[in-house]
């Protein structure tokens, strides 16, 4: 058998994933592949027609996204995987290539360019090979290939399209449906591998490993294609090229559902700086073949020194884009304060009541200068917050645009009003002190609120009365935000009973029962939150949820099939993280789950990292990765842990008592 050798060799090597994609997480999980998630911000929008065959578009783009990562991984955060790996999937049709639906109108537009034909779908691979070489430089090898699958559809009649839209599948899937899931009766034939079409041909990635590490290696210097990482993450030379002008020997032509193993040769990136580079353009060192060695010269490609420090060498002035980034960084929290400022001060409120309203019916509305709410008004326009109309007397009006309606307004069902407000009150100031978290390593609630925290939430937030509704609006309005997301990540059909642990308002409870008829949910709180819970129960819902008061970390923990976990965690260190799932573990059965929604660090997107830090200044804890948690969890004695990443704002993972 070739395929579990193949995986082994990888066992003790730093192996990612390039890729948001849940789907290819499990199937690469399932064949027992150890691996990071680095998702990549590629963003996918070559130019198709520069593309002879679809599937070209397919490579070029897995090959972008896998490069961008690690490019990023090494100049970033200093760290060189041994092997990235990046995919792309599209669905081609009639000459168009499909990918991801925009909205449901685009997801109807590709189901029904489908309905009754068969299609192709390609899955194009790359795998970045990275390797430290004696000069303190990154050797890169970059493989690739593809797969084609044939799928027919059935004949699909209005309202099965329309029923199939409104489940929600199509729109985080290319060509707008998933077969593995509901898509999956759409479906009349499937020639070839079935999972190229859930996005990632498992069979052909273990036949490329086994070439490149079975085999003779000398084959992937013989080819002669090169690449170069330039500063855009983009390669600057021939590959990229051949892709797109369809050169003969290009990776992209010689593919097709075969075993061959084509590769670009060693190419490297100096890490080393010195003098006479900081003055001039950088240079990437590629050698382009066996045969010969090419240098290529790029401006201003961001280079490691021997000591591990980033340099940046510019020819000319500073770029338009990096400006620009500066100015969003820099400017950050005067939009988060123009936000809260707005929000507090029911700017979106009245003008959802009133639209239309002048700034001066507005100051007055508010209690406010005119001279200070124009300038507010103003700010919340360019943030795409209010839009303002001219009117022939010259003064602007002002109304909600989308986003405020849905999200900004008080009593909106996806209100983060409640959220904003918390962090306008409390996050706000500890943020003040950021410099003192980081450098005493603790939560500043004492500086920002004369507050020692011996026991965090009594002494920080259930203190006071209105403190302590203030603190349980804002989870609940993150609950209602990202409830329905998290409770279906999973299908969660052989469970009936559930304990939320620190459920705080049952915001996230009354989501679980509502998706799922068969369970009912017990809320497990202080009992200084469960007092006030009756505040929030939602009218006109199905009442399975009820609330038991109690200290999570002290008294026993209400009976249940699967315990949830959500934003609880990352308020902890590891050792009370450990206390309370040893907790959980006792209380487990085998069979018995645990459900964590947190958002992971894997990928360092900035909302988690942001978090972390958050969770820094204001409780004990911080955000983990995946890795954090599956050690975690796998010490308490749970596993066959599965990972969703939801792409709302927290992300979730489900283990299994053993
Ligand atoms: C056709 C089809 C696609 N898909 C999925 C696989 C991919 O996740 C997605 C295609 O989009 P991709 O852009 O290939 O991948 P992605 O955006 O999900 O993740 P990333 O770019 O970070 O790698 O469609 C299914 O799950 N089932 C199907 O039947």
């Amino acid at each position: 058998m070739v395929l579990n050798p193949v995986i082994s060799k990888l066992a003790n090597k730093l192996v990612v994933l390039a890729s948001a994609s849940p789907r290819r997480q499990d199937i690469l999980r399932n064949a027992g592949l150890k691996f990071e998630v680095v998702p990549s911000w590629f963003k996918e929008t070559l130019d198709k027609s520069l593309f002879k065959e679809p599937h070209e578009y397919a490579v070029e783009t897995a090959k972008q996204k896998a490069l961008e990562v690690a490019r990023r991984m090494l100049l970033k955060h200093l760290k060189t995987p041994d092997i990235v790996i990046g995919a792309d999937t599209i669905v081609t049709v009639d000459s168009m290539i499909l990918e991801k639906p925009v909205d449901k109108n685009d997801a109807y537009r590709m189901l029904s360019s489908l309905s009754g034909k068969e299609h192709s779908v390609y899955t194009g691979v790359a795998i970045v090979l990275c390797h430290d070489n004696e000069n303190d430089e990154v050797d890169y090898q970059l493989i690739d290939f593809y797969e084609e699958t044939k799928v027919k559809f059935a004949d699909l009649s209005e309202s099965m399209l329309w029923e199939y839209i409104n489940s929600g599948e199509p729109m985080d899937k290319a060509g707008g449906y998933g077969i593995q899931a509901l898509g999956g009766m759409l479906v009349e034939y499937v020639h070839g591998d079935f999972l190229n079409v859930v996005g990632f041909p498992l069979n052909h990635f273990c036949k490329q490993l086994d070439l490149i590490y079975n085999r003779s290696t000398s084959s992937l210097d013989e080819k002669s294609l090169s690449v170069s990482l330039s500063e855009n993450g983009t390669e600057s030379n021939s590959l990229s090229s051949s892709a797109k002008h369809n050169l003969p020997n290009s990776s992209s032509q010689t593919h097709h559902n075969q075993n061959t193993l084509s590769a670009s040769p060693l190419n490297k990136v100096k890490r080393t700086g010195s003098d006479r580079e900081a003055g001039g353009s950088s240079q990437v060192l590629v050698n382009s073949s066996s045969e010969h060695k090419a240098t290529c010269k790029t401006t201003a490609l961001p280079q490691m020194t021997n000591r591990g420090q980033l340099t940046v060498h510019a020819d000319s002035g500073p770029k338009k884009e990096d400006l620009q980034r500066m100015m969003e960084l820099m400017d950050g929290f005067k939009a988060s304060k123009a936000l809260f400022t707005a929000s507090k001060m029911c700017v979106f409120d009245l003008l959802q009541s009133r639209p239309g309203l002048e700034a001066e019916q507005i100051a007055q509305e508010i209690k406010a200068s005119l001279k200070g709410t124009q300038c507010l008004l103003e700010a919340c326009v360019s943030l795409g917050l209010l839009r303002s109309k001219e009117q022939t007397s010259h003064k602007p009006m002002y109304e909600n645009t989308d986003l405020a309606t849905r999200f900004l307004l008080s009593d909106a069902p996806f209100s983060l009003h409640g959220y904003i407000q918390h962090c306008n009150s409390t996050v706000w100031p500890l943020f003040s002190h950021l410099e003192s978290a980081v450098q005493e390593g603790t939560n500043q609630h004492d500086k920002a609120f004369g507050k020692k925290s011996k026991d965090m939430f009594q002494d920080t937030v259930y203190y006071d009365r209105e403190v302590k509704l203030r603190f349980m609006k804002a989870m609940h309005s993150i609950a209602k935000v990202t409830g329905k997301a998290v409770a279906t990540a999973f299908d969660l059909s052989s469970f009936k009973t559930v304990c939320d642990i620190g459920g705080c308002t049952g915001a996230m409870a009354y989501e679980f029962t509502e998706a799922h008829p068969g369970l009912s949910v017990t809320v497990f709180d202080l009992p200084a939150v469960v007092d006030m819970s009756e505040h929030f129960t939602p009218q006109h819902r199905e009442h399975r949820v009820s609330f038991v008061a109690g200290d999570f970390f002290k008294d026993d923990l209400p009976k249940a099939d699967l315990y949830i976990l959500a934003r609880i965690l990352h308020d902890w260190p590891d050792e009370k993280v450990d206390i309370l799932l040893k907790r959980i573990s006792d209380a487990c059965r085998p069979g018995c789950a645990v459900l964590i929604a947190e958002t992971m660090l894997d990928g360092l997107r900035p909302h988690s990292t942001l978090q972390s830090l958050n969770m820094l200044a204001q409780a004990e804890g911080k955000e983990r990765t995946q890795r954090q948690y599956v050690d975690m969890m796998s010490t308490h004695g749970f596993g066959d842990t599965r990972f969703v990443q939801t792409g709302n704002f927290l992300d979730a993972f489900i283990s299994i008592k053993l």
